[in-house]
């Protein structure tokens, strides 16, 4: 069969701009990549990037706050929206804009529009152009799902909306309790937004360590954000000044706006994957096998649309896998082992292997004792200027083994110390490595080497 791409990538987000990028300018392939909205996906036009620009505006009131303590004479003042607004956008234009160049550069030849699959070597463009390819990625990412209610769609937003708002509402309703939901109430009740959380389990962020959750969510009520556990959204209403909503414990109130966190669907729908076999998962993922091949072997998938680890360094990850098996001939499989991760909340949670639930699960099932470190303390920034603020450090070693197998930070800057607690840790390193490595004074990380006895 004759081809016009060795590869191509439907999607131009985290992994497929890497994947096609590799593939075009190291393997010397020719590549194909469409994108029907803009060039970055989700991580740069909507998710990490804007978020995180987003949390730096948020944190300066309380900056200010804590400048008063040091001396300063400084007030807040007020936020103006739309001309932060107004940067954001020209920062992920500017961003975009490095994205298709550096693709063009690569030599990977872009097509602005939506692209389906016809059978295991085809793809149709939106304007009925069609090209045979060799190997066909799939990368086509999530998009926020909204519950069954009447009027969640009509009526509520998702994350997509929040950095397009044409001004912030006073107050905000945030249906959910996992990354999003909590980032963007930390986020919004930093603006100034009056800041409600309603969830259906008991707590924040299932499945991340549960004292960490529990730190946190304290933390986030003393900023003043209500969350309301075990409660559900059963009507909204448009009324004048917003949408007024009735839940299962019999709460009413009215919104400015209502924003549904509750979940992202990989985006599988029209992409013609039944008409060229490829096999989906029970939450509509595609299913793929460790190399990220689908059941057909032309037809690859990376990325969140796999619905493994959704994160932008994990699909990037995946990409690049992807061409050392495909376009290099060294299969690699794709690690997703001990993947560390931050919540961008107030404080941050940054968190990599195994909570102790898990590993609770894990010694009730005849898997390895284990001990906990952690400590609780104020940090001498804030413990300066009299807050209550409290830092959590935890670690899970193995009994026998002493491998630090889950460490938990729930601190400003959490983030950045997980990145290297998490080096340490993928490398196995035991707890007595993290006692013999020389604290750095004085900061919050130095109690990660300084733990000296299990408190459980
Ligand atoms: C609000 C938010 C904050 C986030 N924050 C973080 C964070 O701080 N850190 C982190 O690691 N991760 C974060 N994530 C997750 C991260 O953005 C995703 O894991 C990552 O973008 C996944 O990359 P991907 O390549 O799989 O898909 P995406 O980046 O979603 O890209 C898929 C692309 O495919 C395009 N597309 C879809 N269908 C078609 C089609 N048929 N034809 C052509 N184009 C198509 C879409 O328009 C999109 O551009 C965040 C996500 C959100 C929503
Ligand atoms: N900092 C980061 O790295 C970061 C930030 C944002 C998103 N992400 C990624 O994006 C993914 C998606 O984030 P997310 O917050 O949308 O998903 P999530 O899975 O973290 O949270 C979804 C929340 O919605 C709730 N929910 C689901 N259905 C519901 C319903 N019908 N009614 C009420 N509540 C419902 C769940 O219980 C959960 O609390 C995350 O899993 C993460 O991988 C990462």
């Amino acid at each position: 069969m004759e081809f016009d791409y060795d590869l191509f990538v439907i999607g131009g987000g985290s992994g497929g701009v890497r994947a096609a990028r590799l593939a075009s300018a190291e393997a010397g392939q020719k590549v194909g990549l469409a994108e029907e909205y803009r060039m970055g996906g989700t991580c740069v036009i909507r998710g990490c990037v804007p978020k995180k620009l987003m949390v730096y505006a948020s944190h300066f009131p309380e900056e200010i706050k804590l400048a008063q303590a040091y001396g300063w004479t400084v007030h807040a003042g007020s936020f103006d929206w739309k001309q932060f607004r107004h940067h954001l956008h020209a920062e992920l234009n500017r961003l975009e804009q490095i994205y298709t160049t550096n693709l063009e550069k690569a030599g990977v030849e872009i097509h602005h529009q939506r692209a389906v699959l016809k059978d295991p070597h085809t793809v149709e463009l939106d304007d009925g152009t069609t090209f045979k390819c060799r190997h066909i990625l799939l990368a086509t990412g999530g998009a926020p799902s909204f519950p069954p209610l009447e009027g969640a769609e009509e009526l509520g937003i998702s994350s997509n909306d929040i950095f397009l708002l044409d001004e912030l509402p006073e107050s905000i309703l945030i249906i959910g309790g996992g990354f999003i939901a909590c980032e963007m109430a930390c986020i919004l009740n930093g603006l100034g937004v009056k800041t409600t959380i309603f969830l259906r389990g008991a707590q924040i962020l299932r499945g991340f360590d549960d004292e960490a959750r529990g730190h946190l969510a304290d933390h986030m009520a003393s900023l003043g954000i209500e969350i309301h556990c075990g409660t559900s959204i059963i009507e909204m209403v448009k009324v004048d000044s917003g949408v007024n909503v009735r839940t299962s414990t019999g709460h009413q109130g009215t919104y400015g706006k209502v924003l549904f966190a509750t979940g992202r669907d990989p985006s599988t729908k029209g992409l013609g994957l039944e008409e060229a076999g490829v096999k989906l998962g029970r939450n509509g993922e595609i299913l793929v096998n460790e190399y990220s091949q689908t059941d057909v072997p032309s037809i690859y998938a990376i990325g969140d649309v796999t619905g493994r680890v959704e994160l932008t360094p994990v699909a990037i990850r995946e990409g690049v896998a992807f061409v050392e098996t495909v376009f290099h001939g060294r299969p690699t499989p794709v690690d997703h082992e001990l993947v560390p991760s931050a919540v961008y909340t107030q404080p941050e949670l940054g968190t990599v292997g195994i909570t102790e639930n898990e590993a609770e699960r894990a010694r009730d099932a005849g898997g390895e004792d284990f001990e906990v470190y952690a400590t609780s303390f104020r940090p001498m920034k804030t413990a300066f200027a009299h807050t209550d603020d409290r830092v959590l450090m935890k670690l899970i070693v193995g009994k026998e083994s002493r491998k630090v197998r889950g460490c938990h930070i729930v601190a400003p800057e959490a983030g950045e110390m997980i990145q290297l607690a998490g080096i340490a840790i993928k490398m196995g390193a035991t707890k007595e490595d993290f006692d013999r490595t020389c604290a750095v004074h004085p900061t919050m990380a130095e109690e990660l080497v300084t733990m000296k006895s299990p408190v459980r």
